[in-house]
């Protein structure tokens, strides 16, 4: 790892740590160290670094905001890549916005609006990075990521570059290419409509009027933590179950939102997994339905 470090520095890539602790770079607040840690700045710093880890062979993940990551109490070995600034920029063309991958989503909803361009308002509420909800498809409100994208820039894991189109990203729900393929989102391209700028404001403030009045914002948390199943919502089960309100050490089944689990202050990951084992098992016996998480999973369990 030494020697590593060292590669890597020489490359003079922008940002690297030993056993950072990642608690603070995800929303619900949980998580041991990663035993390396990366902020690149430029592509060419992602694409030097990911050649040093091949030939090193150091398993590496990469971590947008955190909002759909619980992190296992251990920590993860090898490294952690977190896009620095280089790719935290946006640029409108038309009707066409390119952003950077470590853009953060709910601003470029903002901005799109202010630019007077509609498509992007599902995104209001949505406190990832672009790169992350191109990886995952994120949706809200009826629309999501593969209705507006138009193409990616992708670094893959030997340092190589591409740009896909949409039909290339294999989308569904909460479902990308990303997830079959590993590789890292550097830039999206989005195709948007003209719209009417008062409209799309309307729009925006009226969803996240909604989202207060129905989901925990003010809590750490990572939004839904299990996929809904075909034609039903996991929150409808797990509340019908009698969940609302469970808890595990710090971490709660939101009474606000059933599918929402809560870090009160200190829960572990440990506990939210216990929490979450509790629901699946509850609602399979109650109603024979699987629920399949939708929060990902990062890291030595
Ligand atoms: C309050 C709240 C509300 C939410 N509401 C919604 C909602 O309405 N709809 C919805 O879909 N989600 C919602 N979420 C979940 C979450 O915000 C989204 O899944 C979001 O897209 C995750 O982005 P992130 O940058 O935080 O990803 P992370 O959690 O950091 O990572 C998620 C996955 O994406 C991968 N990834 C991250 N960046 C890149 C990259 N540059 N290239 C390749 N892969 C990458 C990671 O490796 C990981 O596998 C909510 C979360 C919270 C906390
Ligand atoms: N529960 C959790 O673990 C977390 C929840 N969140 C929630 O996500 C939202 C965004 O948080 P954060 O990324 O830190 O950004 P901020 O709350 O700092 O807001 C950044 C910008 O986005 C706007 N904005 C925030 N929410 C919305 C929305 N729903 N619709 C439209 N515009 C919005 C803000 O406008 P304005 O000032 O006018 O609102 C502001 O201009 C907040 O509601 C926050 O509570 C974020 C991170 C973790
Ligand atoms: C938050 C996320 O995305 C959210 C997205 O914000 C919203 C709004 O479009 O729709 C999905 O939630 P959801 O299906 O729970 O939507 P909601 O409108 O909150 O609830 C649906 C229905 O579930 C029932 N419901 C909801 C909450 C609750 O505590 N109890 C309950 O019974 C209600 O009947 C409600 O009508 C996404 N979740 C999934 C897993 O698809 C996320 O993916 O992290």
């Amino acid at each position: 790892m030494q020697q590593l470090v060292a590669e890597l520095e020489q490359a003079r890539i922008g940002y690297v740590r030993l056993n950072e602790p990642l608690a603070g770079y995800t929303t619900w607040k949980i998580g041991g160290p990663a035993d390396l840690f990366l902020i690149p700045g430029t592509e060419e710093e992602l694409s030097a670094a990911l050649t040093l880890l091949h030939r090193h062979g150091v398993p590496w993940c990469v971590l947008g905001r955190g909002s759909n990551t619980l992190v296992s109490d251990k920590g993860v070995r090898g490294a952690v890549i977190k896009l620095g600034d280089g790719f935290d920029d946006v640029r409108f063309e038309g009707n066409t916005v390119i952003a950077g991958a470590s853009y953060s989503f709910i601003k470029l909803s903002v901005m799109s609006g202010k630019e007077g361009l509609t498509g992007l308002e599902f995104a209001g509420g949505i406190p990832g990075t672009v790169g992350g909800a191109v990886y995952m498809n994120a949706g809200a409100h009826s629309s999501d990521i593969s209705r507006i994208l138009q193409s990616v820039d992708i670094t893959w894991e030997d340092g190589s570059r591409a740009v896909l189109g949409n039909d290339q990203m294999a989308f569904s729900y909460r479902h990308s290419i990303l997830h079959e393929r590993r590789g890292i989102v550097t830039r999206a391209v989005f195709r948007l409509a003209n719209g009417d700028r008062k409209e799309i404001a309307a729009a925006l403030a009226s969803f996240k009027d909604r989202r207060l009045r129905t989901q925990p914002l003010q809590m750490a948390c990572a939004g839904s933590v299990f996929r809904n199943p075909p034609n039903d919502h996991a929150a409808r089960l797990i509340e019908a179950a009698g969940l609302k309100g469970q808890r595990e050490g710090a971490a709660e089944v939101s009474q606000l939102h059933a599918n929402f689990i809560v870090n009160h202050g200190g829960a572990s990951a440990e506990d939210v997994l216990t929490l979450m084992r509790r629901v699946q098992q509850t609602v399979e016996q109650t109603y024979g339905v699987s629920l399949v998480p939708e929060v990902l999973l990062l890291g030595e369990r």
